[in-house]
């Protein structure tokens, strides 16, 4: 079985065509004010133009995401998926994934088996799930965001793990772990971020083909 990669976070026409050129699967681009890797839809609109219609599917990342956000999006950068990275119920998925007109992929945060099968709730509203490791509550820097703080969680919770919707593997993955989480895991998606990057909201390009490449070895 072939995995595929998410490249999340991505802010730079450079980056976005590095990604594209090693293969990424889907190309994430982050609206969320706390993130260093925040852009203005205007922008991701801008960054996709070049690789729209190529086969690579273009993820904007949200959290709990207000409907002037989703009508925002679906007016300029026309993202191929929504993702979810906050408190959304399923209701509210459903809602989204009806007003966008596209699908949704739903984050999980994990720290337990109990926190994976909280998706077991969003199989009829969800495209996709994404499973990311558990925040850390309180400590400031990027620990306060719901994602992209490089945490990671054991990749053995997926393990033999059923579902009906295809899903991510996130939280903390790089170059040099994801071949043995993806192994652990078993899990047929990847999604990484800060693992690609020189610092915070900076992704290096050798970074990003080097997670492509160990990805298409995994
Ligand atoms: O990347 C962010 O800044 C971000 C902000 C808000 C919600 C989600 C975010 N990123 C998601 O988190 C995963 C895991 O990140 P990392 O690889 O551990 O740094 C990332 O791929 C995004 O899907």
């Amino acid at each position: 079985m072939t995995t595929k990669a998410k490249i999340c976070g991505l802010s730079t026409p450079e980056t976005v065509k590095t990604a594209f050129d090693g293969g990424a699967a889907y190309l994430g681009f982050v609206f969320f004010a706390r993130s260093p890797r925040n852009v203005e839809p205007e922008t991701a609109q801008r960054l996709v133009e070049p690789v729209r219609g190529r086969g690579v599917a273009t993820v904007a990342v949200t959290v709990d995401p207000d409907d002037a956000l989703v009508d925002r999006l679906m007016a300029t950068m026309r993202p191929d998926l929504i993702q979810v990275h906050g408190k959304e119920t399923p209701t509210r998925v459903r809602e989204i994934a009806q007003r966008s007109g596209v699908g949704v992929i739903k984050a999980f945060s994990v720290s337990t088996a109990a926190d994976v099968d909280q998706a077991l709730a969003y199989e009829t509203v969800a495209e996709q799930f994404l499973f990311d490791a558990r925040p850390v509550e309180g400590q400031g820097g990027t620990s306060s965001l719901p994602g992209g703080t490089g945490a990671r969680f054991d990749w053995s919770l997926l393990e033999g793990r059923r579902f009906s919707r295809p899903h991510f593997l996130a939280g903390g993955l790089d170059p040099w772990n994801v071949g043995a989480a993806v192994a652990a895991s078993g899990a047929p998606l990847v999604d990484v971020s800060s693992g690609v990057e020189r610092g915070p909201g900076l992704k290096d390009p050798a970074l990003i083909t080097a997670f492509l490449d160990a990805v298409k070895r995994a």
